[in-house]
């Protein structure tokens, strides 16, 4: 009921927006030239954002990748989530060629986030602990080949079962999201490296999705993996594919949940890592995924982090771009 009411107030407030003066809106018009994936252009440049940018004075114009970029434009804003070394290249220079314009984000910095080992890095030198809770990563190892020495490896290291596999390399292939979860040591073999091997941590099954734009922070709610019991890890033995579960349609902002795992860690926290990630990453468009160790009420740990993710982001990237502009911008939490 308070989230149905929260929606009604923010669309009523975009409604606002839309219909708000002209002559009350900034004159100068701001371009945002973005290189993104048909996939993602769909479900990022919806009808709604790109009347409500454009209301603001902000046009969306899709950069050609068969052209020069510096040919297209000019553009205030390049917005892009493509991978390939050929394009990483080819915005650098551009970076270089044309200071004036906002590259969002430096290529470089989301090659950061590209391996599974560099995501977290930052996370784990920062140490986070203060009253409002403390920020850890699950401890991880890198497996970079030799299926066969990985029960070996993970014995000496002394990670605790069960693990979850990631792919080590995030480039956002449908790949890098192939995750499994190995029940007991000698089932590891079973992997294909490279990968990291992360303790799973119980969680209740809930973890939060931390949206971070800018200066603005949006926090969701998501279903996840569930517990795994002392009893579950004697039961059972293998390595176990499991999908999406955290995806867009797993959302657990309405469920009736233990008030313990439902409640969102605390906002001077997300906030404190938010400004440091920013930062340390050189990002102003990701999203990471923490969870709250369950039985706990203070101890958190990221276990993911995206560049431009889903459609959560839409709403907030304009306002960031309002911001930037000081635009009235009607939606914006900052
Ligand atoms: N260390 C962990 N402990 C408990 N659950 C985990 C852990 N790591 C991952 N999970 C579960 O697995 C899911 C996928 O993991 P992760 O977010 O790392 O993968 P991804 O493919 O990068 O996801 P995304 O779609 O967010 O990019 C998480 O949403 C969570 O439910
Ligand atoms: O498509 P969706 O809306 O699920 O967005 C997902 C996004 O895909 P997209 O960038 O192609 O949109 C993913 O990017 P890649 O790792 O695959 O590059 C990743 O960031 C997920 O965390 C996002 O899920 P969300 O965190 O928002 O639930
Ligand atoms: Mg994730
Ligand atoms: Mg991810």
């Amino acid at each position: 009921m308070r989230m149905m009411k929260e929606e009604i107030e923010e669309q009523t407030r975009e409604e606002e927006l839309l219909s708000f003066p002209q002559t009350q809106q900034q004159s100068k018009l701001v371009v945002v030239g973005y290189a993104l994936t048909s996939k993602k252009t769909k479900s990022f440049l919806q009808p709604k954002l790109e009347g409500l940018a454009r209301n603001k004075g902000i046009l969306f114009v899709a950069i050609d990748q068969n052209r020069p970029l510096s040919d297209q434009g000019p553009f205030d804003i390049v917005l892009h989530k493509l991978t390939g070394k050929e394009w990483r290249q080819i915005l650098e220079e551009y970076r270089q060629t044309h200071p004036e314009v906002t590259v969002l984000d430096p290529p470089y910095a989301i090659q950061h986030l590209h391996n599974r080992q560099s995501m977290l890095q930052c996370v784990a030198d920062m140490n986070l602990s203060n009253s409002y809770g403390k920020v850890d990563v699950p401890r991880q190892l890198v497996i970079e080949r030799d299926a066969s020495s990985i029960p070996d490896v993970v014995l000496k290291a002394g990670l605790t079962l069960p693990l979850v596999a990631k792919p080590l390399v995030a480039d956002g292939s449908a790949k890098s999201h192939e995750l499994s979860l190995a029940y007991d040591q000698y089932s590891l073999k079973k992997l294909e490296p490279p990968l990291v091997l992360q303790e799973f941590v119980n969680h209740g099954g809930v973890l939060f999705k931390v949206y971070i734009v800018g200066e603005a922070i949006k926090v969701v709610r998501r279903f996840s993996l569930p517990d795994v019991t002392k009893q579950d890890l004697s039961r059972s033995a293998g390595v176990f594919r499991f999908p999406r579960v955290s995806c867009a349609a797993a959302s657990a902002d309405d469920a009736d949940l233990d008030p313990c795992v439902a409640e969102l860690p605390p906002r001077p926290l997300l906030e404190r890592l938010a400004k440091e990630l920013r930062r340390q990453l050189g990002l102003r468009l990701f999203n990471l995924d923490i969870i709250r160790e369950h039985g706990t009420r203070d101890q958190f740990y990221v276990i993911d982090i995206n560049y431009f993710p889903g459609k959560a982001c839409c709403r907030w990237v304009s306002c960031l771009l309002g911001c930037k502009y000081q635009m009235t911008c009607g939606v914006c939490p900052c």
